[in-house]
């Protein structure tokens, strides 16, 4: 890798990522932090390209469940960030009198995480619950997947859609009661939607050599799977990704639960994609609404950090593990997920008796 291209992917992926991974291990001692912070530092100075390519690895090791769970204290953990089903009375005080606004993540919200991501279907129990809570309330799924493939899995009409990590926003077909007039389109990256497909193709082609990698096209942008590859084999992949990615300075890579994601370099993400559906539903610098976001990934704080800043509504985490987070309060798993919304749908139809 040329030292250039090298030092931009290196300060593309470090400033998004090595704060991250701070957070991610918050409650560890600082000096572990700094431990591997110095780590990642070193290698991208010393070993040039390899160093990314391990920044992205180490990271990816230091998100990990057992890497998580060995280092930090669940029940400071929890009582920071407190669990909604045990917090529900005081979240529907907080809320009363004001217009909830759900958004909900899919993979590892909706449905659990599983080893192929073509196979993470939601229960049917889920989609009968989500069908009532986007009868009570406005609901956007916001996902990193192409919108097609998560109204796929999801199959319910009435919700909004934000998919590709919030660059391609669509609203129910039939227009929403919530809202009238035209309906809702919004794809601020699609002069990328040609970079995106070859750049696709050509991680399809540089990666079949590793056993069990798999790459997604979620259409505004690219996901590389490492959840089926040897964990010695990591950085190989990681290398066949940097390999790809340095010829496209548009391009940033950003990283979720075992999976690199390649992106535009264009400022908008979950949080743009939860501001700009507030908009649209007439809510825009309004203080009687209240918006929910829930989603388990790092990718997800972008959201909650918009909500945090201005004291608006909450934001859920669903974590088994404790991780830094811009979230309010926590949720252990999607199960957890569907007896939280369930609990909202009862309350709405208790209190508007529907
Ligand atoms: O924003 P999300 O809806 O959470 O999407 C983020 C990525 O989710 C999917 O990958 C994750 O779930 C897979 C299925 O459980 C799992 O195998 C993988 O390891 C996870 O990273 C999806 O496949 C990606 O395209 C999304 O970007």
């Amino acid at each position: 890798m040329s030292s250039s291209v090298f030092m931009l992917l290196s300060v593309r992926f470090v400033e998004e990522n090595t704060k991250h991974m701070e957070k991610e291990t918050g409650n560890i001692s600082n000096t572990d932090v700094t431990t591997v912070k110095k780590k990642v530092l070193q290698d991208l100075s010393i070993n040039n390209g390899g160093g990314l390519v391990n920044s992205w690895v180490n990271s990816m090791r230091a998100c990990s469940p057992t890497h998580l769970k060995s280092l930090m204290k669940q029940s400071s953990w929890l009582t920071e960030h407190p669990p909604a089903l045990d917090m529900f009375e005081e979240i529907l005080h907080v809320s009363e009198g004001k217009q909830i606004v759900m958004f909900l993540d899919y993979d590892g919200t909706l449905s659990p995480i599983v080893d192929n991501p073509d196979r993470a279907f939601m229960s049917k129990k889920m989609r009968r619950t989500l069908r009532k809570l986007a009868i009570c309330f406005p609901t956007a799924i916001v996902s990193g997947r192409c919108r097609e493939k998560v109204y796929n899995f999801v199959k319910l009409t009435e919700l909004y859609y934000a998919g590709s990590h919030g660059m391609d926003i669509k609203g129910p077909a039939q227009g929403s009661k919530y809202k009238e007039g035209k309906s809702l389109l919004c794809q601020p990256a699609t002069e990328f939607l040609p970079m995106i497909d070859e750049v696709y193709q050509k991680l399809v082609e540089k990666t079949k050599v590793t056993p069990g990698a798999n790459v997604e096209n979620n259409k505004f942008c690219a996901s590389v799977h490492f959840r089926r590859v040897d964990e010695k084999n990591w950085n190989d992949l990681a290398n066949q990704v940097g390999s790809v990615i340095k010829e496209y300075p548009k391009l940033r890579i950003t990283q979720g639960r075992k999976v690199l994601e390649i992106r535009p370099i264009i400022k908008w993400d979950k949080g743009k994609a939860l501001e700009f559906l507030l908009e649209s539903l007439g809510y825009a610098n309004c203080t009687d609404v209240f918006p929910i976001y829930i989603g388990d990934d790092r990718t997800d704080e972008d959201a909650f950090k918009i909500l945090r800043d201005k004291r608006q509504g909450l934001g859920i985490l669903v974590s088994k593990f404790p991780k830094e987070t811009n979230a309010s309060y926590s949720l252990q798993e999607p199960d957890e997920v569907m007896d939280f919304l369930q609990r909202l749908v009862e309350w709405e139809q208790l209190r508007s008796g529907a």
